[in-house]
């Protein structure tokens, strides 16, 4: 029997038909997406009313940021931006998707980060396993283990300030010596031990493969079914996205600190301990795996959003110095009242109202995740800022979007004003649409620990040096991979006193 391909359709007289049926078949399924599919009405670029590509490209081109935020401000609050999938920017939206008992789960999107992790707080779908997970592990994040915690950072911040020290007088690539910090903090919190980055000036290789991870993880998330099929044939082919080292390499490099740390031994109060306390009591809901991934997510989840901050808090403030000296008179009159510990310490940092508003501010400017935290509409569909969602529609809350809201931070929404952190009438409701850790039962689980890093970095920072755009005029680049990574924070650094 002769072998069919398509070479054999040429010249053949069933080719014509053919291409009549693809270009019949093509015009129908346009038709459909553009009248007839119930997001049709929904404003949008029109390539992405019907395949997924204008999402994946953008998702890949590192734009999503700003791409969302022009759509929004061109189309109002509801955009279409895949076939099956929405982006909505209504301030009631956050409650409704993401608030206490929402029956909007994580999409596919996040099946790429999961891999084939059984214990997996970010990526997992699964609302009540999530939150059995999440029980299991909360306290080791609460509010209560801070002070446990506290020391760890404090360990880091002077290592920082000695080789702030050294660098005195120079240009520094400030952006770069705070990721260092932000990777050498986790490591202290989680292994009661330092990465050693600051002490190299720079990391093992671990930066790459993480950002490595973010850029393959945003795009492929995009087309779930293809990370999925690659998968199936790695055994053959191999896996060469760069989202296999969460699963791979950065695990292994967790579970390897572990066993460090456990021969180690000592008597620490570090998050591996803690989540060593809850498998000992809790051996059949906790167990190694769980444990080796959670420190797998504090490396991941915990080291570059710090760092993104950390550097926005510090941007933004040498752009502006009007805030900058006024930080710095805040800081100099805690200090002269006595109110300072150095480090400073968290409860300091916290009755400094100034400093507060300074990092709100940044973090709504600049949040560490610029792409939509897309969620499934549940079945029966739902109502969204006045329009029917059918079941299963994609739906998110881009944080670079909400934070832009005139109607809840005023019109002057892309400057760096902290002052409007300080305005009582309005601060509520800032605070309440705040969305640069999530929202609801998926809230950043770090994020108390984030915020400390800041409260006792930047203030002990600007206590004792003078930092100043090395070229003020310059803007900093930034690309968007789940991360909105920034380059470009280049500062000149002085010892106070030396110059004042
Ligand atoms: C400024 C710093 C940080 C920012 C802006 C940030 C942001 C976020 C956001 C937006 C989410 C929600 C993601 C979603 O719904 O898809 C999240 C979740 C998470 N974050 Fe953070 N994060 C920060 C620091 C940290 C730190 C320090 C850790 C760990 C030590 C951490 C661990 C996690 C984990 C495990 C989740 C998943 C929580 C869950 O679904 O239960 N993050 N983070």
């Amino acid at each position: 029997m002769a072998i069919l391909s398509p070479l054999h359709l040429v010249g053949s007289p069933a080719l014509p038909s053919l291409l009549v049926f693809l270009v019949a078949l093509l015009l129908v399924y346009t038709l459909y997406q553009r009248r007839f599919h119930p997001l049709a009405s929904l404003p949008g670029p029109y390539s992405a009313s019907l395949s997924r590509l204008w999402i994946t490209k953008h998702s890949w081109d590192g734009d999503m940021n700003t791409t969302m935020i022009d759509l929004h401000h061109k189309h109002g609050s509801l955009i279409r931006t895949g076939p099956n999938e929405i982006s909505v920017s209504d301030l009631s939206a956050i409650k409704q998707i993401y608030g206490a008992g929402t029956k909007f789960v994580k999409s596919d999107w996040y099946s790429v980060w999961q891999g084939h992790r059984q214990y997996d707080l970010f990526g997992e779908r699964n609302e009540r396993k999530h939150a059995e997970q999440r029980r299991l592990v909360s306290r080791a994040y609460a509010m209560e283990s801070l002070k446990d915690l506290e020391p760890y950072v404090d360990d880091a911040v002077h290592v920082f300030l000695d080789h702030m020290s050294e660098l005195s007088g120079r240009v520094v690539d400030m952006g770069n010596w705070v990721q260092l910090f932000a990777f050498d903090v986790i490591g202290e919190i989680t292994f009661s031990k330092r990465f050693g980055f600051m002490d190299a000036a720079g990391d093992d290789g671990s930066f790459k493969q993480i950002e490595r991870a973010l850029v393959s993880a945003a795009w492929v998330g995009q087309v779930p079914w293809l990370y999925w099929t690659l998968d199936a044939l790695t055994p053959y082919i191999g896996n060469h996205l760069g989202i296999a080292a969460r699963h791979g390499t950065l695990r292994r490099f967790a579970v390897q600190e572990i066993t460090a740390r456990q021969d180690r031994g000592g008597h620490q109060q570090d998050i591996l301990s803690k989540l060593k306390a809850v498998q000992k009591a809790k051996p059949d809901e906790m167990d190694e795996n769980a444990v080796a991934s959670m420190a797998t997510s504090n490396l991941f989840a915990g080291s570059d959003t710090t760092a993104i901050s950390i550097r926005a808090i510090i941007y933004y403030l040498l752009k502006n110095p009007h805030c900058k000296r006024k930080l710095i008179e805040e800081i100099d009159h805690f200090n002269r009242e006595g109110k300072l510990s150095d480090p400073v310490k968290l409860g300091e940092a916290d009755a400094m109202p100034y400093l507060q508003a300074v990092m709100y501010e940044a973090l709504r400017l600049h949040p560490a995740v610029g792409m939509s935290l897309p969620r499934v509409t549940p079945p029966g569909g739902a109502n969204v800022a006045d329009h029917y969602i059918p079941a299963g529609t994609v739906i998110g809350v881009n944080p670079w979007v909400i934070h832009r809201n005139k109607s809840i931070c005023g019109e002057d929404v892309e400057s760096f004003r902290p002052e409007r952190w300080m305005d009582e009438e309005k601060k509520g409701d800032m605070q309440r649409f705040f969305f640069a850790f999530g929202a609801g039962a998926r809230t950043c689980i770090g994020r108390n620990i984030s915020w400390m890093e800041m409260s006792k970095l930047i203030p002990t920072l600007f206590l004792h040096y003078n930092l100043e755009l090395s070229e003020p005029e310059k803007e900093w680049t930034m690309r968007c991979y789940w991360f909105v990574m920034q380059t470009g924070v280049n500062v000149h650094l002085t010892k106070r006193g030396a110059t004042e």
